[in-house]
């Protein structure tokens, strides 16, 4: 008779990258209280999402993640060959995410950048510190996709109207609000005794704090983006999410962003980013049992 083998199947590393970006966004999603957001309280500035939706257009999104891992480990350097399968595969996924949403963009910024990230660890896991994956992700980013249509996205017009950068631009910079204020603040707090929804909260809030969120800009104009800006920052000089004045703040802040019509979507997406490098960078089951 042979012995039963009780040793659980590998999870191909494609998997295990598509499971952990899907799980930054509902990590995101369900994060609370976020000004603005939609969260488990509501739908913050929005008339058009709610949590389901982000929860439902999360999920859609895994077998694009899993395809763009694919697609690195096949091509196995970075280069037009792998950007362009990237630009195809991010279509794709979203248009799986507008089917699922009835037509409504819930994660358009975060197919761009989890996308990339996705690829980038992909295609070295082992070299898993933020900082490499990241800059392993602009040199994808720099590279110019044929094939991208060029459509006069919101970002697009603010950009030309304000100057700023926008999604596109914060990739390929190698994503400084997220390695530069995003995951120092998250391990900040974490290490300053917060827990992790806070610390969790205090990095969406360091993003914020410096952020040219287009999906603001746009809402809102400069006013909204100086209120996102200076409000954050109000509440991280306050003590912080966990401390009873930041929580104040943060407070008004929702408030008033709600009031202006202001949400921070760009933000959001960035710290899903965020979550999703913080998991690499730790290891977490990524690489145990992975093939
Ligand atoms: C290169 C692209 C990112 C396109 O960029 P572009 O700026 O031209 O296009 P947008 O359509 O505006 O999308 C950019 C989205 O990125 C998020 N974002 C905003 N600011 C920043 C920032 N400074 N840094 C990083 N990320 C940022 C944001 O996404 C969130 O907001 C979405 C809702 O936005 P919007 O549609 O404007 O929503 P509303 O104002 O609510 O609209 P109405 O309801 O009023 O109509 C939400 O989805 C969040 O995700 C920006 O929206 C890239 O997308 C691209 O080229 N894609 C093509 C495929 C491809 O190559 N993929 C590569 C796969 S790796
Ligand atoms: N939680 C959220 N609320 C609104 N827009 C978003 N885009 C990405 N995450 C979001």
């Amino acid at each position: 008779m042979r012995a039963l083998n009780l040793q659980p199947k590998p999870i191909p590393l494609a998997e295990r990258l598509a499971d952990l970006a899907v799980d930054a966004l509902i990590d995101e999603a369900d994060l609370s209280p976020k000004p603005a957001l939609v969260d488990r309280r509501g739908s913050g500035a929005h008339t058009d999402l709610h949590l389901g939706l982000m929860h439902a257009s999360a999920l859609s999104l895994w077998p694009a993640f899993k395809e763009m891992a694919e697609a690195a480990l096949d091509c196995g350097e970075i280069g037009l060959p792998l950007r362009e399968a990237l630009g195809r595969i991010g279509r794709e996924g979203e248009a799986a995410m507008l089917v699922t949403t009835g037509g409504v963009n819930t994660h358009r910024g975060a197919i761009w950048a989890l996308g990339l990230l996705v690829a980038a660890a992909a295609l070295e896991p082992e070299a898993n510190a933020a900082g490499a994956v990241t800059l392993r992700a602009a040199r994808l980013a720099l590279l110019n996709d044929r094939y991208a249509p060029q459509p006069l996205s919101h970002g697009a017009q603010v950009a030309q109207r304000y100057g700023v950068r926008g999604a596109r631009e914060e990739a390929q910079l190698a994503f400084p609000a997220v390695t530069g204020l995003g995951l120092p603040q998250l391990k900040r707090s974490r290490a300053a005794g917060a827990g992790e929804q806070n610390a969790r909260l205090d990095a969406l809030l360091a993003i914020m704090t410096n952020l040219a969120d287009t999906c603001v800009l746009y809402r809102a104009g400069e006013a909204g983006l100086h209120a996102m800006q200076h409000g954050a920052r109000a509440v991280l000089d306050a003590g912080g999410s966990a401390s009873l004045g930041g929580r104040r703040q943060l407070h008004a802040l929702d408030q008033q962003l709600i009031a202006l019509n202001a949400s921070p979507g760009g933000a959001a997406d960035l710290l899903a980013a965020c979550l999703f490098l913080d998991r690499i960078e730790r290891g977490d089951g990524l690489f145990p049992g992975v093939c």
